[in-house]
């Protein structure tokens, strides 16, 4: 459902993205992690259509991407810039369902159902600004499904909430993957979180930006906070992806050097 080939993109003399290659099926939910600075929003940019890359192309069904498309809905970390403080939650909500010509009491019904399917079914009337950060940022996910997009894109969605919050809508993600085929790319810094919530990690290095590793998460049973993080292949797959986040190759870990070398890295920003 999503093609992105030959991908460049330079800011000036600056180069971003090298040579991206990537193929997404629908309903698969993509996580993309890599250190800072490696291109990760701007490669997320260029697949809403809200920058041209300086090469190669992004498809979305087909259709290449120039300009945003319609079938689409993206989630940023910034929860309070990204909800209008004077309208109410149910109105936020059901705000970008205008662009798909539905009727007032249509629209309302469909912010209604995605508030219930986030657990905020009692917020509706509510301002944003009356809720907590967690809350808000359950609205931003609540709208981005009221559109029912094709592609929902994830830009660092839980970086600004507490750790448990964070863990709540991980799960409220893995819970909404899949609705009506809809696909996931989600970015972000945190490595634990690439592997609990993917079907798939891509990993990016930079200097320019590019695709260093694809790994397949293939983990027992429905996916659990407490479980599934005590599952060996979570433990293994967390440690790859550290490894290649760091810049290591596979195979590295035998080295001792290269141990005390990354116990020492902090790729968060
Ligand atoms: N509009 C811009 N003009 C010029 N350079 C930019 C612009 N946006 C980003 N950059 C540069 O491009 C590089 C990649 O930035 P980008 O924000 O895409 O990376 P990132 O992986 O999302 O970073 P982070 O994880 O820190 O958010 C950085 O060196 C950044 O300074």
């Amino acid at each position: 459902m999503l093609e992105i080939s030959a991908l460049h993109h330079s800011y000036g003399d600056h180069e971003v993205l090298h040579d991206m290659n990537l193929t997404v099926a629908e309903g698969e939910l993509v996580s993309i992690v890599g250190p800072s600075g490696c291109g990760k929003s701007t490669l997320l940019r260029c697949i809403a259509g809200l920058m041209r890359p300086t090469g190669g192309k992004v498809v979305l069904n087909d259709t290449v991407i120039d300009g945003v498309p319609d079938n689409l809905a993206v989630v940023f970390q910034d929860y309070s810039r990204s909800l209008l403080p004077w309208l109410t939650v149910r109105d936020n909500v059901a705000l970008p369902l205008r662009r798909r010509g539905m009727a007032k009491k249509e629209r309302r019904a469909a912010a209604e159902e995605a508030l219930k399917s986030v657990d905020l079914s009692d917020a509706g009337t509510k301002y944003p600004w009356q809720l907590s950060g967690g809350m808000q940022q359950r609205v931003s996910i609540a709208r981005a499904l009221a559109y029912r997009p094709a592609l929902m894109l994830m830009d660092e969605p839980f970086g600004s909430v507490d750790a448990q919050t964070r863990e709540d809508l991980e799960d409220l993600v893995l819970n909404v993957r899949g609705t009506d085929g809809m696909t996931i790319l989600l970015v972000t810094h945190d490595i634990d979180e690439s592997v609990y919530v993917g079907d798939r990690v891509v990993v990016l290095g930079r200097n320019p930006g590019r695709i260093r590793a694809e790994l397949p998460v293939e983990l027992p049973g429905p996916r659990d906070q407490i479980t599934t993080r005590a599952e060996p292949e979570f433990v293994r797959l967390r440690a790859e992806v550290g490894r290649l986040v760091r810049g290591h190759t596979k195979g590295s870990e035998d080295s001792a050097a290269q141990q005390a070398e990354d116990s020492k890295v902090d790729v968060k920003p």
